[in-house]
């Protein structure tokens, strides 16, 4: 393994994970401090405007997504992309079992990503999921979850790697909770240059005073005031 990709696992390994997992189960969502430096942030976003390496290009306000693009890379990922997958599953694989224990769900999740990926595949979604996104001026992606079949894994990673101030303005990352009979809550993470959020795909647990119950998740980013600002979005299942 090159040196920098061994260090992409190794500064994964090092993160407080009992505390990030408290955060997740409090919040939903938390804020994974630095992943990548900014040069690897500026490698990543700069494949955006290739044209090999990704196997389709998403413009938003075609779908009413929102406004803005993005791009699914193709197998085999990018080295980087796939070190960060593999690592941040690892870590994430023990948390969404506690929430599946919680939720009374059969699911479990497998300890290494290959595996779970070998269950995707089994189940027809074979094309994968990470993917780059572009934002420009008044650009903004509507709240959403990233499902793609029946086989979803609970949690997922968005790496912020533009400069929020100097590259661009305002676009924030944020989260809302839907809880049963009540009204939302939202929640925006503040994200610097290189630093990722975990957050819940779809659901989580939330412990009431008369036993668990499930909270529904969107994410999504609030309209950019100027500038450009690229993601890198880590989903862990592939798509049907
Ligand atoms: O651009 C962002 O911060 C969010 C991107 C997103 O929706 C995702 O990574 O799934
Ligand atoms: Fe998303």
């Amino acid at each position: 393994m090159p040196h920098s990709l061994m260090d992409i696992a190794e500064r994964i390994a090092a993160l407080d994970w009992t505390h990030l997992a408290g955060e997740m189960d409090r919040y939903g969502a938390a804020a994974l401090g630095p992943l990548l430096r900014p040069e690897e942030c500026a490698a990543l976003a700069a494949l955006y405007g290739q044209e090999e390496g990704f196997r389709s290009r998403i413009v938003m306000a075609r779908h009413g997504f929102g406004q803005g693009e993005y791009k699914y890379f193709a197998a085999p990922l990018p080295a980087p992309v796939a070190a960060l997958r593999e690592a941040l599953y690892r870590r994430l694989a023990p948390i969404a079992n506690g929430w599946a224990e919680r939720l009374g769900e059969a699911r479990r999740y497998p300890p290494e990503l290959a595996d779970f990926l070998a269950e995707c595949h089994a189940a027809g979604q074979c094309r994968p999921t990470p993917l780059l996104l572009r934002y420009g001026p008044g650009d903004y992606n509507c709240l959403h979850q990233d499902l793609y079949g029946p086989l979803v894994f609970p949690l997922q990673v968005a790496v912020l790697l533009s400069a929020p101030g100097e590259e661009f303005q305002g676009g924030e990352f944020v989260l809302t909770e839907q809880r049963p009979r009540m009204q939302s809550r939202a929640e925006v993470v503040p994200l610097r240059q290189g630093e990722a959020v975990a957050f819940a795909v779809h659901h989580r647990p939330v412990q009431g005073t008369r036993g668990t119950y499930r909270v529904t998740l969107r994410h999504g980013v609030s309209r950019l005031r100027a500038g450009q600002r690229f993601t890198l979005g880590v989903i862990f299942h592939d798509a049907a």
